[in-house]
């Protein structure tokens, strides 16, 4: 197998078939909907609130809210109310079931539910999927985090209507070296791996430095890409306000560092201080143009054009330098 991470790949372009970069189309296709990006921002306290994701709803884009200290059953209620899609978090212990129960009972339907922990591939899932299945058959569920194919398979199989791979490689992760564990270093690798068996949309998720390796995500299978730390330093981000020798940051943790559970207690994850770079819109806005300009490159027109395209495997002792379909 080719082990390698977007920092080692180029991808090649194609004739181009378009004349303004504008005629590029970045959309993307999840369960019912259609969102103008592929890239939705991380679930996590340090990335998103509730009025980041209504912001991002509203707009046409892609939202997952976190689920830590945080009422579900309102914040759905609430979105619909206001015409907006909801789309939620939830673990797998008994409190998320009694927010799934909440729901079913108030006749609320989340449009999307996300179950997000550490270790995905795991009867726990399977009970959860099989749960809101049962209770909210019309909610898109999305399930994670897993690294491996016979994970996707299972969790596939299990019900998932997507996958979110990457167990490791976020900028505030430190599970790789606390457990010897995971995808850091060779995410993009993995993805591939998993999408060859892949049936059903994938999330890439943790790893993304550059706007470049969004269109590196969708060459090798992904259909969106979850992204916390480039996200995270904004104006609006919810993480505290650093200011370090008259610079702004904005604190970044990861979901299981001590910072988000409160304890020193099966920690994987830190905290880190993000330069604030204007508004997350006007990033949003760059991304949008950069995933344009992917997309010329690739000779096409949609995004998934970006799918056809060879690329080069750079640097390294098992470098190579032939063209890779
Ligand atoms: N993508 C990644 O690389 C990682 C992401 N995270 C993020 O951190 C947040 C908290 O995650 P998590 O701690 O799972 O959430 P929870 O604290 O909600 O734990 C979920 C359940 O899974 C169990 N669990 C967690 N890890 C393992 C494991 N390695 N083996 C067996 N059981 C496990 C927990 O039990 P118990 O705590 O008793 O073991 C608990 O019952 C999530 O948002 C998650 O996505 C965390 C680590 C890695
Ligand atoms: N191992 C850990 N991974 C975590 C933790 N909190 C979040 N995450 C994952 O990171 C990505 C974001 O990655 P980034 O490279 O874009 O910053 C996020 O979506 C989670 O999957 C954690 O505490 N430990």
């Amino acid at each position: 197998m080719e082990i390698f991470d977007y920092d080692n790949i180029l991808l090649l372009p194609r004739k181009c078939r378009v004349e303004s970069r504008a005629e590029c189309d970045a959309s993307v296709v999840l369960g019912a909907r259609s969102f103008r990006l592929p890239v939705v921002p991380a679930n996590m306290k340090t990335v998103v609130d509730e009025k980041i994701c209504t912001w991002l709803a509203h707009n046409g884009y892609f939202y997952v809210m976190h689920r830590f200290d945080f009422d579900n059953v309102q914040f759905v209620r609430d979105m619909q109310a206001r015409g907006l899609f909801a789309s939620i978090s939830l673990g797998v212990k008994q409190p998320d079931y009694d927010t799934v129960d909440q729901l079913a009972a108030a006749g609320l339907v989340p449009e999307y539910v996300t179950i997000d922990i550490a270790h995905g591939h795991a009867d726990s899932v399977k009970a959860m999927i099989g749960y809101l299945k049962k209770k909210l058959p019309a909610s898109f569920v999305i399930a994670g985090n897993v690294a491996t194919p016979e994970a996707v398979i299972d969790l596939e199989n299990w019900g998932a209507d997507a996958t979110k791979i990457g167990i490791g490689p976020g900028k505030v992760c430190i599970t790789k070296l606390k457990t010897g564990f995971g995808t850091g270093g060779w995410q993009l690798s993995a993805l591939k791996w998993c999408a060859r068996v892949a049936t059903k949309p994938i999330i890439a998720d943790g790893g993304i430095r550059h706007h470049g390796d969004i269109a590196k995500s969708i060459r090798f299978g992904a259909t969106m890409v979850m992204i916390g730390s480039l996200l995270a330093g904004h104006e609006e981000s919810p993480g505290q306000t650093v200011e370090v020798d008259g610079k702004l940051y904005k604190e970044y943790y990861g979901s299981a560092s001590d910072f988000n559970k409160g304890e020193y207690r099966h920690v994987e994850g830190k905290r880190i201080l993000e330069p604030v770079k204007g508004t997350l819109a006007e990033t949003l806005v760059e991304m949008e143009q950069d995933v344009q300009s992917s997309i010329s490159y690739a000779g096409g027109k949609k995004l998934m054009d970006i799918r056809k395209v060879n690329y080069v495997i750079l640097g390294g002792e098992n470098a190579s330098a032939d063209l890779m379909a």
